[in-house]
Parts: C-alpha cells; sequence; structure tokens
C-alpha cells in the first residue's frame, strides 16, 4: 500500500536525524521538503522567527493549534525552560501519530501533550482537562477559517493574560484577513506583522504577531 507523505517525513527523521537531538530533526524535516517533498511545516524561515519570539517570551506554558507532523512543536519546545510545557491541537488523527513519533525521535515527549479533536472543542476544556491557567503563547497553525473564532474562545474562557503573545503562521498565504483586520483594530491587541515566504518557496506569506492587553 502506498505511504503517505507524512510518513514518508517520520521516515526521513528517522534515518537522518540523530535520536535525543531536535535541531537534527528540524534540519532532516527542512532537508527532506526542500529536496523530496514541500510540506506545511512553517519551515526554516519563519522558524527562526518563530525561534526569536519564543526566545524572547520565555513561555512556560504553551499553546500549539495545528501540530501536523510535529515539526514547529519540536523547534518550539527544544527552547523551552525544563519545566514549561506545551498542549498542541491537531484534528487529523494520522497526522497526530506521525507528529508522537517525530517528537519521540526528538526525545521531547516529557514536554510536549498531542490532543485529537477540534480546537473548538478542546479550548473550553483547557482548565479542566489539562489545569492550564492561562497562556503564555499561543501559535495558531491550524486552519485559516478557525483562527479567529478559536481567538475570541480562548479570550471568553479566560485562557489569556495581559501580556498573552498570540503568533500566527500563513496570514497572508493561504491569508487570514478576519483575524489580521481584528487583531490589527481591536484596543484588546498591539499587533506587528514579519514578512516572510511561505515555507520552502518564494511566495510571500509572513507572522503576525499579537500581544494580549487585557
Ligand atoms: C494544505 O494546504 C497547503 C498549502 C498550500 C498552498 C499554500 C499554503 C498552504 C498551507 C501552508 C501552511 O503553512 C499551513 N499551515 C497550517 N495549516 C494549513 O492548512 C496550511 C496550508
Ligand atoms: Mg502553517
Amino acid at each position: 500500500t502506498q505511504s503517505t507523505r507524512p510518513q514518508r517525513l517520520l521516515h526521513a527523521v528517522q534515518k537522518n536525524a540523530t535520536r535525543g537531538d531536535p535541531r537534527s530533526v528540524v534540519k532532516a524535516i527542512d532537508n527532506f521538503c526542500r529536496q523530496k517533498e514541500w510540506a506545511m511545516n512553517v519551515g526554516d524561515e519563519k522558524g527562526c522567527i518563530l525561534d526569536s519570539v519564543v526566545s524572547e517570551v520565555n513561555p512556560v506554558t504553551v499553546l500549539e493549534l495545528g501540530t501536523y507532523c510535529g515539526y514547529s512543536t519540536v523547534r518550539i519546545a527544544s527552547l523551552l525552560p525544563p519545566r514549561a510545557k506545551i498542549i498542541t491541537l491537531e484534528f487529523n488523527p494520522d497526522y497526530a501519530k506521525i507528529a508522537r513519533q517525530v517528537i519521540a525521535w526528538a526525545g521531547l515527549e516529557d514536554k510536549i501533550q498531542v490532543v485529537e479533536g477540534p480546537s473548538g472543542e478542546w479550548i473550553p476544556k483547557m482548565k479542566e482537562q489539562f489545569g492550564v491557567k492561562t497562556f503564555d503563547l499561543v501559535f495558531l497553525d491550524h486552519w485559516k477559517d478557525r483562527y479567529l473564532p478559536d481567538t475570541k474562545l480562548l479570550e471568553d474562557c479566560g485562557l489569556l493574560r495581559k501580556g498573552t503573545i498570540l503568533l500566527a503562521d500563513n496570514v497572508i498565504c493561504p491569508g487570514t484577513p478576519d483575524y489580521l483586520e481584528y487583531v490589527r483594530n481591536s484596543p484588546r491587541y498591539k499587533s506587528q506583522y514579519f514578512k516572510s515566504h511561505l515555507e520552502y518557496t518564494k511566495a510571500e506569506d509572513g507572522l503576525e504577531k499579537s500581544v494580549f492587553l487585557g
């Protein structure tokens, strides 16, 4: 039976990356996507912007919306202090299965909790299920039509605090116009655009960094 792209990406990690070395996992995925098959990881160019935001925020509790194969999950977790944790939500069970194996190869299972299911259903359960008070950093990288409703849900569930950073991928390509309009015009956010390129291509894309003002 034919393998899937996420399965081929996982095999590239297991072949080319060193167990327990997160940066070698990130490099192996980027090489696979540049040399073999494009895949929708945040990639190295936007990934460096992600790294700088993570290092600046030094978050203890991170929420990632959209795990895919775990590339950005591993990238973020490799920069976190010892007790810090990431909860990453993935709707697609096949993606979640691959992501768990990529995360295990990187040796980061203790920092990362992969949760399967719709973000709209899981966000209201964060406090009771995972003992989360508020998130220090939210990385939005799931589905463009869910960025705005999930952001409003995070607000309504009291999961954002004064200073929480929202970092959103793909605000240009595929594009999240309603989300951009909201965070750029709402008095409750201070927003900043980081121009970059769609992973592994020359097309424009970028990350939007928004601080929740409370
Ligand atoms: C399935 O579309 C793939 C694609 C095709 C063309 C342009 C962009 C994208 C793209 C790029 C990304 O970084 C993405 N990140 C998260 N969820 C996405 O759906 C997503 C889509
Ligand atoms: Mg993306």
